[in-house]
């Protein structure tokens, strides 16, 4: 599957943020491309949280302009984006086939079982499509969350420190998937991560230094 998309998937122009006043985005520029996959880099704190959920459309920006596929961030945003977030977004009650589901139902589409299954055979989880998240362990919960945001097939994907809880050969697993998922379906793909050891599959490169983003 191409994606049609022809207009610049994600742009933030002039972004700044500002928690409780203090701020820790200082005018944030950046475009994402199709068929890319950007590796954010930067130490605790810098600031890359914030940029993917500003990104995303999770937090609105004290300032400047955020634009999804040329337009602002919208209610049609889960069709649009699809997130590996930090603390996980797998619901407790539902087993991890549910889980995809349930994200692919709130993104408008249909399951669409066979690729469920195939995307739950790329994470190595198959076997426990049926488990609730409290009986995985913390790296095979991040491995359903990839598998996740991969199967609502959205043009736009963030991840947030997906390979954290992950070995060094997990780790390059999902960080496979996440750049095939740019290359094949077209997706732009930004992954905030402090793992250089798969950073040779990343077109490109950003860093993140106190709020200021360095190319
Ligand atoms: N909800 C919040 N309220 C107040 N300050 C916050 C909040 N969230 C983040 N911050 C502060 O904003 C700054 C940027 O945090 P952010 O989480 O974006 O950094 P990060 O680069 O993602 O860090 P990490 O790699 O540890 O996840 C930090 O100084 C942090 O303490």
């Amino acid at each position: 599957m191409r994606t049609s998309v022809q207009t610049e998937p994600l742009t933030l122009r002039r972004v700044h943020h500002a928690y409780n006043n203090v701020e820790v985005l200082h005018g944030i520029d950046l475009t994402l491309n199709n068929n890319e996959l950007v590796a954010l880099l930067g130490p605790s704190g810098s600031g890359k949280t914030t940029l993917l959920a500003i990104a995303g459309g999770l937090l609105r920006p004290t300032s400047g302009e955020v634009s999804i596929l040329g337009a602002p961030p919208a209610r049609d945003i889960a069709r649009k984006v699809a997130y590996i977030l930090q603390a996980g977004s797998l619901i407790p009650y539902l087993t991890v086939a549910e889980n995809l589901h349930a994200r692919r139902i709130v993104a408008g589409l249909k399951p669409d079982r066979a690729r469920a299954a195939e995307l739950l055979e790329a994470v190595d989880l198959a076997p426990k499509a049926d488990r609730h998240p409290d009986k995985l362990s913390g790296g095979e919960r991040q491995r359903a969350c990839v598998a996740q945001a991969l199967y609502t097939g959205a043009p736009v994907l963030l991840a947030d420190e997906p390979t954290a809880s992950l070995d060094r050969s997990r780790g390059r697993a999902v960080m496979t998937l996440l750049a095939a998922h740019a290359h094949d379906t077209g997706a732009a793909v930004l992954v905030a991560t402090h793992d250089e050891r798969s950073l040779d599959l990343a077109d490109q490169t950003l860093s993140m230094e106190d709020g200021v983003l360095h190319g």
